[in-house]
């Protein structure tokens, strides 16, 4: 898989086995990306392309995905057929406000259709996205008479998570009906990429449909046996509860190397990970994801804890957790950590 990786950033071009590939949009794709777009048998299938579609507005929309990637909102590419070096259609990446997922969407010209080039295409950006982007979920929403997109997404592996209509201005007039998808970041490690199928007993997952959130958390024990908790600040999810520093694992990233990360940026404390016990975890059903979190107890560290991202700290006695309310994936921890300590 790591030759994926290569696909966008370091601007080199990544070819797979259906000869597909994908690079970086570029301003000079604009002539070929309005040669391929300006038919109605795609316009009529993408929510923002109007019919016919103008040559100045594949410019504009190029322009902005340029500006975009530079951001880091969202990451577009020309799919090219790999044989050729032709550029046959384009496919993106959308990060949500939230950070932690990101829509799809793609498109082909239409010579290019029953290739299996949309398949490899979207199949190559999902991986590259779960591999540089801290998202958890990728979504995809398709309208309900697009069969053949339709099929792509269930091959590749997306869970379809509900229905819905959606404007399309090429269709001006009533709302279409549409279809939305997501897969996991493990729905997708789950599968066996030679066939696309789902390796067996993976179902669960993909059924499951909530994303799979894993998040490292930790335990400072002090001298006396207290714990550090840390507030979370108002405007956050779950503000105003106490809970254990740490965080979100971005892609790559161990549990350890994120707590090292997030305990030096929350509250400014150097550990190893050699300092770092496995304890407990918490599993939890949150109602948008499921939250898998690793409980680790640490006596060790450099510097005195401060809060660094407005939370409010304090040094508890595992006898008096009970009267810090913490959120609901946190409470099965605490007989645990009281009985230890
Ligand atoms: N660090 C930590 N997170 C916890 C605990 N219990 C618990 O349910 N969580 C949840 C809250 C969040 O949804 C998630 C932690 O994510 P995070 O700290 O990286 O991110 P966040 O939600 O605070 O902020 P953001 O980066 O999404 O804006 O795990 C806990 O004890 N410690």
């Amino acid at each position: 898989m790591s030759d994926l990786f290569a696909i966008a950033d370091r601007a080199g071009t990544t070819a797979s086995a259906a000869s597909t590939a994908l690079r970086r949009l570029e301003a000079g794709d604009a002539a070929r990306f309005h040669l391929l777009i300006n038919d109605w048998e795609i316009c009529r299938l993408l929510p923002e392309a109007p019919f016919p579609y103008p040559e100045s507005l594949a410019r504009a929309w190029i322009d902005t995905a340029i500006a975009d990637r530079a951001a880091g909102r969202a990451y577009e590419f020309a799919i090219l057929d790999a044989a050729s070096g032709a550029m046959i259609g384009s496919a993106g990446l959308r990060l949500a406000k939230s950070g932690d997922s990101a829509s799809l969407g793609y498109w082909l010209g239409r010579r290019h259709w029953g290739k299996g080039h949309a398949r490899e295409a979207a199949g190559q950006l999902i991986r590259w996205g779960f591999a540089e982007l801290p998202v958890a979920t990728i979504a995809a929403t398709v309208a309900e008479d697009n069969a053949a997109s339709l099929a792509v997404l269930r091959r590749i592996g997306f869970a379809e998570t509900g229905t819905g209509r959606a404007r399309f201005i090429g269709r001006p007039g009533e709302r279409l009906p549409v279809r939305h998808f997501a897969i996991t970041r493990e729905a997708l490690a789950f599968r066996d990429p030679e066939t696309s199928q789902e390796v067996s007993g993976s179902g669960r997952m993909i059924d499951a449909m909530k994303p799979l959130l894993t998040v490292a958390a930790c335990a400072l024990v002090d001298k006396r046996g207290d714990i550090l908790l840390a507030r979370r600040p108002e405007g956050k999810k779950l503000a105003g509860l106490w809970e254990f520093p740490g965080g979100k694992l971005v892609a790559g990233e161990t549990p350890e190397a994120a707590l090292v990360r997030e305990l030096a940026e929350e509250i400014g404390v150097a550990v190893r990970e050699a300092d770092l016990a496995p304890f407990a975890f918490a599993s939890h059903a949150y109602e948008a994801f499921h939250l898998l979190m690793p409980l680790y107890l640490c006596r060790r560290w450099r510097g005195a804890p401060e809060a660094r991202e407005g939370q409010t700290l304090a040094w508890v006695s595992p006898a008096r957790l009970d009267e810090y309310p913490m959120p609901p994936a946190d409470r099965p921890l605490i007989p645990l950590l009281r009985d230890f300590l």
